[in-house]
C-alpha cells in the first residue's frame, strides 16, 4: 500500500490489466465479450457514469452497446427491450442504469434481466446465491470494495466492520461480503440512534448514505480503515463523499478518496463480471422463469 490513500484508480488499473489479458485470449478464440447499457432519461450524473463505463469497455476491447430511451418510455417497452437482449448472443451483460423514472417499477425491470447476464448482481437469483455463498454475479460496488481491502492488505477476519447504509445495491450486500470474510458486521442506517457511538467502534467503516460529509473526525476511531462510497456534488458541482476526507485523514490508517476510490472499482468489477459471463457464453442456459 502506498501510504494511507487507497487508490482505486491504481488498484482498478492493475485488475483491468489482467482482465485485458483474458479478453484478448477470448477474442483469439473468436469470442468478444459484450455489454448492453440501458439509459433512461437525461439525468446528468447517470450520463457521466454510463460514459465512464463505455470508455472502460472500449479501452479493454469489450463490445458495448448503449441503448437510450426518453424518460417517458413505458415499462412494457423497456421489458421487451430486455427480453431481446436476454437472447442476443452478442450480449453477455445487461445493465439498466438506476435510478429509473418514478413510473417504472425498478424491481420488475431487474427481475426481467436474465440472471445469466445480470452483471450488476441485482437479480434476486444472484442476490440469493451470494447470501448462501454459491457462485454468482456479485454486485460491483461491494465486490470492488473487497478487492480494495485485499490489495491494501487489510485483514478483515475478526474485525468490527460497520456499514452505514442499507440499500439493496451497496449496504446490504457489502455487509454480507464482509461477513463471508469473517468480519463482525454492524449495519447502521437513517433510523440508527447515536450513529457516532457505533461508527467510532469500527475497525473498518464503509459509508454509503448519499449524505455529503456525514462522517467527521469525531465519528471515527484512531487507525480505522474508511471506505467512502458517497458520490455527492457540492453547490459548485464538485464531487465529494459521505466522509469529510480532510478532517478524518490524520486519524485513520487508510481511506479511499472521492473521486478515485470506490467509483473506478465499481466499473472494474463490471468489466470483470462481463468477462466472466462471456467465458460461460457457450454453456449459458436460457432464462429461468
Ligand atoms: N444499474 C446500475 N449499476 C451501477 O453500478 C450503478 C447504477 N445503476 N446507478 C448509479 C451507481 C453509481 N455508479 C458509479 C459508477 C462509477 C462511478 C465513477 O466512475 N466515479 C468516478 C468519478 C465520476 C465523475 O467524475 O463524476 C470516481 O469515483 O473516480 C461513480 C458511480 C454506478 N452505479
Ligand atoms: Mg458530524
Amino acid at each position: 500500500m502506498s501510504g494511507k490513500l487507497i487508490n482505486g484508480k491504481e488498484i482498478g488499473g492493475k485488475i483491468r490489466e489482467t482482465i485485458q489479458q483474458e479478453v484478448n485470449d477470448l477474442k483469439s478464440e473468436g469470442i468478444t465479450p459484450g455489454l448492453a447499457v440501458i439509459l433512461v432519461g437525461d439525468d446528468s450524473a447517470s450520463h457521466t457514469y454510463v460514459a465512464n463505463k463505455q470508455k472502460a469497455c472500449s479501452e479493454l476491447g469489450i463490445y458495448s452497446r448503449l441503448i437510450q430511451f426518453e424518460a417517458e418510455i413505458s415499462e412494457d417497452t423497456l421489458l421487451s427491450q430486455i427480453e431481446q437482449l436476454n437472447t442476443d448472443s452478442a450480449i453477455d451483460g445487461i445493465l439498466v442504469q438506476l435510478p429509473l423514472p418514478k413510473h417504472i417499477n425498478e424491481q420488475k425491470i431487474i427481475d426481467a434481466i436474465s440472471p445469466y447476464k445480470d452483471v450488476d448482481g441485482f437479480h434476486p437469483i444472484n442476490v440469493g446465491k451470494m447470501l448462501i455463498g454459491e457462485p454468482s454475479f456479485q454486485p460491483c460496488t461491494p465486490s470492488g470494495i473487497m478487492k480494495l481491502l485485499e490489495y491494501s492488505n487489510v485483514d478483515v477476519a475478526g474485525k468490527h466492520a460497520v456499514v452505514v447504509g442499507r440499500s439493496n445495491i451497496v449496504g446490504i450486500p457489502m455487509g454480507q461480503l464482509l461477513l463471508k470474510k469473517d468480519a463482525t458486521v454492524t449495519y447502521c442506517h437513517s433510523k440508527t440512534q447515536d450513529l457516532s457511538a457505533i461508527t467510532k467502534q469500527a475497525d473498518i467503516l464503509v459509508v454509503a448514505t448519499g449524505r455529503a460529509k456525514l462522517i467527521g473526525k469525531e465519528d471515527v476511531k484512531d487507525g480505522a480503515v474508511v471506505i467512502d462510497v458517497g458520490m455527492n456534488r457540492d453547490i459548485h458541482g464538485k464531487l465529494c463523499g459521505d466522509v469529510d476526507f480532510d478532517a478524518v485523514f490524520e486519524k485513520v490508517s487508510a481511506i479511499t478518496p472521492v473521486p478515485g476510490g470506490v467509483g473506478p472499482m465499481t466499473i472494474t468489477m463490471l468489466l470483470y463480471n462481463t468477462l466472466q459471463s462471456a467465458k460461460k457464453k457457450s454453456s449459458r442456459q436460457p432464462l429461468v422463469k
